[in-house]
């Protein structure tokens, strides 16, 4: 026997114990909750036990199968961690058998270096079998790094094995080899914002969702009560990255889109792309200011008068109108307005009722605020209302001094509904919708939000988040050059101040783990033409291949490209203009090529997302398709992980610098 089996022998008999270990952890949880029901506390003691029990014994029965651990420490002091995805550990007092990845103990294993040691003698990497569920024999290599002054710096192959392993299914967590760069984010201050610039592939989801699993596990309570919610661009995303956060462990996360988290209605019209633009510009939130709050009458014309009894209390128009303009200048919510100025006026009358009768009691102010004449003069100064109809008034008559006739034109209502309660909406009046419930009442603050793609968002959808975000923090990952709707920011210092987090600092994320070094190449030709200022992507991986098929019979040229595709090992996804999608997918599945590895998708869904070998069909449609087609190609081509086929039958954009001279030497198949 080898050293090397031996060790692995080790350590597989250390993973036999782990199990054993777990396996009695679940046991005794789920022992707790029968005993927890029989306990003769009081009720709601009981109650909350029971419940703390029940959800923990449920988190530890769908803990998702796979290696309990990923590495190990030695360090200077004597000690041995073994790092996995959670901890496991039967007496609390003791050194668990296994380390969760979030403690700070397990920070030397991701920043420790030859240069900066922190206390770390030898760092172990072990190498499980693909997928993996946690069978100790699939325990198969190890690789052991010395930090000791003057050790060699080394090249983990394992870590390399691992970010280029080809992509099926679900993304999965990264919590074996996360870098020390996106170390430095996951572990970053949880009260504060940040803000990830990364080219592609640099891991700005994975950090995005590993540091939700990491405030979770700092700041339990906080950031539990309160919530965390991860926005992603669509549907297609949200599922891709599902499984992520459940395999460290955390298991109540909302993932939602903004659409889906802001929805106070179906989406049941269309805007024009004019009208969109309105409805999403900055002006809007001052626009629907002045619309609610043009329902407020600043100047009552008629003095109040309150009947009690046999005779009045009276409050002149002039009293009346310095309460409502006190109030507003408070600028609270307006529900609370309304009541404030309820409150105010009661008060204004006790003063006068007390001045003539002496101390006046609770039961008298609440008959007075419920007085029939206060509450009609109050629906007439400071009507109670809905976002819907205040909205559904506004886009009848637009008539804002902050928007231009065409722009007026572009959101009025042609034919407006009988009522507000029969609108059909649309997306951007969701958005709008969302800003007017927010002036009426403040909604809750989660405690901390990802927001992913979060350059593609207008100003009005950051102030969605911004309100969800009034008392917590916020981690905005996205890429400039990869902003694809009309609105997409241009610099995020803008886009900070919408989110509410200006002056939040911008990290840079370039190193890719995704896209290699010969796609990247190719797609950062195209970054002078995307109307970002952005650092240029780089790459750790230098495999990688690019193919230039052209054909005057697109599709047949497709079919071929997928064919040849699927004689490797991975996914395949054929990316095309959304107008050609339907004949793209349908020569795929003629061609037989419709197997489970290839997805045909339009180029306006793939963001996010990776394949093994992306076949880009037709980039000059892609291009043509919209006006940030060029970010939209960007998208598309940043996509692969390891090959990357472009099929044309017209000529290749420009840009991609593929024409002319500096041509790069592509492989070109006949
Ligand atoms: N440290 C790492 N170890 C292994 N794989 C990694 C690491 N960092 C990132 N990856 C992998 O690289 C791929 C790209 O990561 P991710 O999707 O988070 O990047 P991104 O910056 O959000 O990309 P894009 O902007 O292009 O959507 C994923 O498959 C991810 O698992």
């Amino acid at each position: 026997m080898t050293s090397l089996d031996l060790e692995l022998a080790r350590e597989r008999s250390h993973h036999d114990a782990c199990r054993a270990a777990l396996i009695r952890m679940t046991e005794d949880v789920a022992e707790q909750v029968v005993t927890g029901e029989d306990t003769a506390a009081s009720g709601a003691d009981a109650e909350a036990l029971g419940r703390h029990l029940r959800s923990r014994a449920k988190e530890m029965r769908e803990q998702p199968p796979g290696p309990l651990f990923f590495g190990r420490l030695d360090l200077d002091d004597g000690q041995t961690h073994h790092i996995g995805r959670r901890r496991i550990g039967e007496d609390p007092a003791a050194p668990p058998l296994v380390v969760d990845w979030r403690a700070p103990v397990s920070r030397a294993y991701y920043q420790a270096g030859a240069h900066d040691p922190q206390g770390v003698l030898r760092r172990r990497r072990f190498g499980w079998a693909p997928y993996s569920e946690g069978v100790s024999e699939d325990l198969t290599a190890l690789e052991d790094e010395q930090l000791t002054a003057g050790g060699a710096v080394t090249v983990s192959a394992l870590l390399a094995g691992e970010i280029e392993r080809p992509r099926v299914g679900p993304m999965r967590d990264i919590a074996a080899t996360i870098q020390p760069e996106q170390d430095d984010l996951v572990r970053s201050d949880p009260a504060a914002s940040l803000c990830v610039q990364g080219a592609p592939g640099t891991g700005k989801t994975a950090v995005g969702l590993h540091r939700a699993a990491y405030l979770l596990y700092t700041h339990p309570q906080r950031i539990r009560r309160s919530g965390l919610l991860v926005l992603g661009p669509h549907r297609t995303f949200l599922s891709y990255i599902a499984e992520v956060l459940p395999s460290l462990g955390e298991t109540g996360v909302r993932q939602a889109t903004l659409d889906e988290e802001i929805a106070r209605h179906p989406v049941r019209a269309e805007d024009g792309g004019a009208a969109a633009r309105v409805k999403h510009d900055a002006r809007m939130a001052e626009v629907l200011h002045r619309a609610l709050y043009g329902r407020v009458d600043p100047a009552p014309a008629d003095d109040l008068a309150v009947p009690d009894g046999s005779s009045h209390w009276r409050l002149p128009a002039a009293g009346l109108a310095e309460i409502v303009a006190d109030v507003r200048a408070e600028a609270p919510p307006y529900a609370t307005g309304r009541e404030r100025v309820r409150a105010r006026i009661v008060r204004a009358l006790q003063l006068r009722a007390e001045r003539r009768w002496g101390p006046m009691g609770a039961a008298w102010a609440r008959r007075i605020e419920r007085a029939r004449a206060l509450t009609a003069f109050l629906d007439a100064c400071w009507p109670r209302t809905t976002p819907e109809e205040v909205l559904a008034g506004f886009l009848a008559d637009p008539a804002d001094p902050a928007l231009t006739e065409a722009e007026r034109a572009a959101i009025r209502w042609e034919r407006p509904p009988r009522s507000f309660r029969s609108a059909r909406w649309t997306a951007a009046d969701l958005v709008l919708l969302d800003e007017l419930a927010g002036l009426i009442e403040r909604p809750e603050s989660y405690g901390h939000v990802v927001v992913d793609e979060a350059q593609d968002l207008s100003p009005m959808e950051c102030r969605a988040i911004a309100r969800r975000t009034a008392f917590g923090s916020l981690t905005v990952l996205g890429d400039l050059a990869q902003g694809t709707t009309p609105w997409a920011a241009r610099d995020w210092d803008g886009q900070l101040a919408h989110l509410g987090k200006a002056g939040a600092p911008v990290v840079p994320l370039t190193l890719g783990y995704r896209v290699p070094a010969a796609i990247v190449d190719l797609a950062n030709r195209l970054l002078p033409h995307l109307g970002a200022d952005v650092p240029a992507g780089r790459s750790v991986r230098k495999d990688g291949e690019v193919t230039f098929r052209r054909g005057a019979d697109l599709l047949a040229a497709t079919r071929e490209a997928v064919r040849e595709a699927l004689t490797a090992e991975g996914s395949v996804g054929v990316i095309t203009a959304d107008g050609l999608v339907g004949a793209v997918e349908r020569a795929v599945r003629e061609g037989g090529e419709a197997e489970e590895r290839v997805t045909v998708l339009p180029a306006s869904v793939v963001k996010g997302l990776e394949f093994d070998h992306v076949v880009v069909v037709e980039p000059a449609s892609i291009v043509a398709a919209e006006a940030r087609g060029p970010n939209r190609l960007y998208v598309a081509l940043t996509r692969a992980v390891s090959r990357l086929t472009l099929v044309h039958a017209e000529e290749l954009p420009e840009w991609l610098g593929v024409r002319g001279p500096g041509r790069p030497t592509p492989r070109t198949a006949p």
